[in-house]
């Protein structure tokens, strides 16, 4: 099946992940618009971060395709979608270790996004002030607590101008004041025109910016629209939450 539905940003179709025996995607189906902030929910091992591995590249699919502004770039490695603008982060940040909290994002400027020296040097400062980064830019990347590691995870992202961004808890492990800081930026780059999907178990931290809510179980898509609907259907009540109506 060809994946490229009239004005999607990001499609997928007939998407299937195998890892040996394991079957972790089943026939996954997905299309967002450019300005769409999709959430994504569903209970551990739903497949979820399986699912953002091989829309961003990490992993190819078993079977599919995926296509990113009309092109077909299902056999794209992650850097080349990342330079097309199709941007993720991790649920573990992953920063460079013995480099500061600027030299980080430099690097994704300058090779994720491609961009000169100058260039990036200004992409990077932007990016760190965004994300309220400035006075720890200077700290190597290893020394900052949580929520700044997950700024970093964002800023770095951000520094590689994403048009799409694939979020992958970034909201994982932090207070709800905390998380409440990461939503204000996200909603930011919702204002910048940035399309978003967001993975995150925090639901009415996710219900902050997601517009659109697909839940996964069992590595389908049981669910998909309008948040409140999603959340009330009873197979999601079912599968997400643990019990309720069947
Ligand atoms: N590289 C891999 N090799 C083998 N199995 C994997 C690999 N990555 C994920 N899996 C398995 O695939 C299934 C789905 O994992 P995935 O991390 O995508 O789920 P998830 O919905 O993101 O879960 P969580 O909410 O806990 O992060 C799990 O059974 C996991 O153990």
């Amino acid at each position: 099946m060809n994946a490229t539905p009239n004005g999607a940003i990001l499609s997928a179709a007939g998407i299937h992940k195998r890892f040996g025996a394991l079957v972790v995607l089943e026939d996954i189906d997905f299309a967002m618009g450019a300005e769409e902030a999709v959430g994504i929910v569903g209970p551990n091992g739903a497949g979820k971060t399986t699912l953002l591995s091989v829309l961003s590249g990490a992993y190819p699919p078993s079977a599919g395709t995926i296509a990113f502004k009309g092109d077909d770039v299902t056999a794209l490695p992650a850097t080349q979608r990342c330079r097309l603008g199709l941007v993720r982060t991790h649920q573990v940040p992953k920063p460079f270790g013995g480099m500061t909290a600027f030299e980080n994002v430099f690097v994704a400027a300058s090779h994720g996004a491609g961009l000169g020296r100058d260039e990036a040097y200004e992409e990077a400062l932007g990016s760190l002030k965004l994300c309220g980064m400035l006075s720890v830019a200077n700290r190597r990347a290893e020394t900052l607590g949580l929520l700044d590691r997950k700024r970093l995870e964002l800023a770095r992202a951000l520094a590689a101008k994403p048009t799409l961004l694939l979020l992958d808890e970034i909201g994982g492990g932090l207070t709800d004041g905390e998380a409440g800081e990461l939503v204000e930026t996200i909603r930011e780059l919702r204002r910048r025109g940035i399309g978003i999907v967001w993975i995150e178990h925090i639901v009415h931290v996710l219900l902050q910016v997601a517009e659109r809510l697909i839940c996964m179980d069992a590595g389908k898509i049981i669910a998909d629209g309008e948040p409140q609907a999603v959340m009330a259907d009873p197979q999601v009540i079912s599968a997400y939450l643990g019990g309720g109506p069947k």
